[in-house]
């Protein structure tokens, strides 16, 4: 008996050392409410680790978009035609950490927040899920046990995915063998419900105000973006193009409302509510610079998985 004990305990650590590579690879839970910075956040992590990246409300968000191209706006019943639909779709998240198109800004500082582009049946729809009827909806097409398990078993294949790559690609540049691939993954249930087991987990807050500035802020700099991209191609004598492009930006206390409700549906929904879980680092970064909370992640990261921490200074 204690023989068998005895050679089961070699083979799992020569599996688990094998060239001195841990075989089990690290996952990181980002959770929080809306507009908290998890995803700018969980993406700088990522790259700085050289991670894969998964963005779990995309998911939810495609599959809104899926009921309103279809019509479908009461959920409830309709929750089967949509799961139908969800099943029927292709998703994919491109996470190009290479070819990055996000250049290091006033909020971010040095770092770059690499870009992401959501593929739903291979069509680009990464703003069109981010506009305010989505925005709308979103919550309660999430609060549907039916679609939330649709959904997690996509979450759950796209992740396994981005773990592999990240893995395949330190294999391919020879990288440290010590070095164990792994994905950063955020959204309300990552490290309660789809990664009970993940290795660290960040339960990421801010102030309902400083949630609502930084929302604010973020979509006026891209609707003024798109105007003045559009007056620069509009070449024609009708009325110019930043005419036409909505001029009702909405008011932080509209974004402050769209938020709160958000957030009421997600912590009161019976399934997987927004929760912190028992085990997760509560980080509030209302007064943290992006890079303070960004480098302290990857440093909590970097000691679980038994490598020198890099920004002690900062
Ligand atoms: N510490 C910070 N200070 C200032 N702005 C921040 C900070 N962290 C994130 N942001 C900004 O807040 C906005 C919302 O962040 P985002 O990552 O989209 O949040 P979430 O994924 O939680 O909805 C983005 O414009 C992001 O750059
Ligand atoms: N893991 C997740 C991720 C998102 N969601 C739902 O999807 C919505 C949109 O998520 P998101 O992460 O894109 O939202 P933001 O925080 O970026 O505004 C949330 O308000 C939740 O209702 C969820 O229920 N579970």
């Amino acid at each position: 008996m204690l023989r068998t004990q005895a050679a089961l305990f070699r083979w799992t650590t020569r599996r688990l050392f094998a060239h001195g590579t841990p075989v089990r690879n690290f996952t990181i839970a980002i959770d929080g409410p809306a507009a908290s910075g998890k995803s700018s956040t969980a993406r700088a992590v990522a790259l700085e680790l050289g991670f894969g990246y998964i963005d779990s409300g995309s998911i939810y968000r495609c599959a809104t978009l899926l009921a309103l191209r279809s019509g479908i706006t009461d959920i409830s019943s309709h929750a089967n035609q949509l799961i139908d639909l969800i099943n029927k779709s292709s998703v994919d998240i491109k996470f190009q950490p290479s070819s990055s198109r996000s250049a290091p800004n006033l909020i971010t500082g040095r770092l770059t927040v690499p870009d992401v582009r959501i593929l739903l049946n291979d069509e680009d729809v990464s703003d069109e899920i981010r506009k305010p009827d989505v925005n709308r909806m979103v919550a309660k097409v999430a609060s549907d046990g039916g679609i939330r398990a649709a959904v997690m078993s996509v979450q759950r294949a796209l992740a396994k995915a981005a773990e592999t790559r990240s893995t395949e690609m330190r294999d391919k540049k020879g990288a440290v063998k010590s070095v164990p691939g792994g994905v950063v993954m955020d959204g309300r249930d990552i490290g309660t419900t789809i990664f009970p087991n993940a290795e660290l987990k960040i339960y990421l807050d801010a102030s309902a105000m400083a949630r609502a500035i930084r929302r604010w802020d973020e979509m006026n700099s891209k609707l003024k973006e798109e105007a003045t991209k559009a007056k620069s191609l509009d070449t024609s004598d009708a009325a110019p193009a930043a005419e036409r492009t909505p001029t009702e930006y909405p008011s932080v206390e509209d974004i402050a409302r769209e938020l709160e409700e958000r957030d009421y549906a997600d912590i009161n929904r019976q399934h997987s509510p927004l929760r912190i879980a028992t085990d997760a680092v509560v980080i509030d970064n209302t007064s943290m610079t992006f890079e303070q909370q960004v480098y302290s992640i990857a440093d909590l990261a970097r000691d679980r998985m038994g490598l020198e921490r890099k920004h002690d200074d900062v």
